[in-house]
């Protein structure tokens, strides 16, 4: 089946039909760790850890429990294959999986299914959602932003999508020197970890760059932190200062959005 004749929820500002084309075209790696996602499994225990922890911290849980977000209800919005769905599952955590392509939902559908996970995915925009009238105690928002056409649309859609002082958490790409060099150069020409053509660097918003088009759309960024890779073990680690290349960011719902 080819990505034209595929089903994809494209009727929403922040669906870029091309990008979603792209990700479709690779549904079925998803879940190979030596695959084109390989790059996010390799950060998967560095992301999962800060957001277990900053969703612990903001809704009084202790991360040393077996089930920290147990009675939460989470959006994982442009889940993708649902690489981070089901550990936040796994902790807890009530969780609906959302996204444009219709292939990425049936690969993580089947994934779950074979995991034993009950968990709610859906083929659907962040738009769709918030006009559908959801809400959710947090939203997941890892590696979209820098995929989607229309931030403004995006960003408001989930920020109708989160209770009053609900959270979200972040991840995405700089924009800089280093980022163009890592990202592009190094990830997609000389590594081959990605297909060429994955990311646009210019697209990549710097810290500053989200952090304003949150506040303009109701958010207070409450915290950031780096992501940096180290070659010779192959890991990542969280950083409170370089912010150069991969960053999160936790930001918060303010009541009168
Ligand atoms: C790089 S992947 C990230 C997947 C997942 N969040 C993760 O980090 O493992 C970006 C995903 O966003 C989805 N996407 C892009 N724009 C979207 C939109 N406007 N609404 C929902 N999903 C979208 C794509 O189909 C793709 O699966
Ligand atoms: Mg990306």
């Amino acid at each position: 089946m080819t990505a034209a004749s595929e089903k994809t929820s494209s009727a929403s500002a922040s669906v870029d039909p091309a990008e979603i084309a792209h990700f479709s075209a690779m549904a079925a790696t998803w879940w190979d760790p030596k695959g084109p996602f390989k790059p996010l499994h390799n950060l998967n225990p560095t992301r999962i850890a800060f957001a277990r922890d900053s969703l612990c911290r903001h809704f009084n849980r202790d991360p040393k429990d077996a089930e920290p977000l147990q009675g939460l209800r989470i959006l994982d919005i442009g889940c993708g294959g649902g690489l981070l769905t089901e550990p936040m599952t796994r902790l807890g955590a009530t969780m609906v999986g959302a996204d444009a392509s219709e292939k990425n939902i049936k690969t993580a559908q089947a994934h779950a299914n074979d995991m034993e996970l009950d968990i709610d995915y859906r083929n659907i925009t962040a738009e769709e959602l918030a006009d559908a009238g959801e809400k959710f105690d947090a939203i997941l928002n890892m590696e979209v932003i820098e995929h989607v056409a229309d931030i403004p649309s995006f960003l408001t859609a989930c920020h109708g999508l989160l209770k009053d002082e609900g959270c979200m958490v972040m991840s995405t790409l700089n924009r800089t020197a280093k980022s163009w060099i890592m990202a592009i150069a190094g990830a997609e020409y000389i590594m081959r970890w990605l297909p060429k053509g994955t990311h646009d660097w210019q697209k990549f918003l710097k810290p500053s760059e989200l952090s304003r088009a949150l506040r303009s759309t109701g958010f207070e960024t409450l915290d950031l932190k780096g992501m940096v890779y180290h070659p010779l073990s192959g890991e990542w680690s969280l950083d409170d200062h370089d912010f150069s290349v991969n960053y999160l960011i936790l930001t918060e719902k303010k009541q009168d959005g």
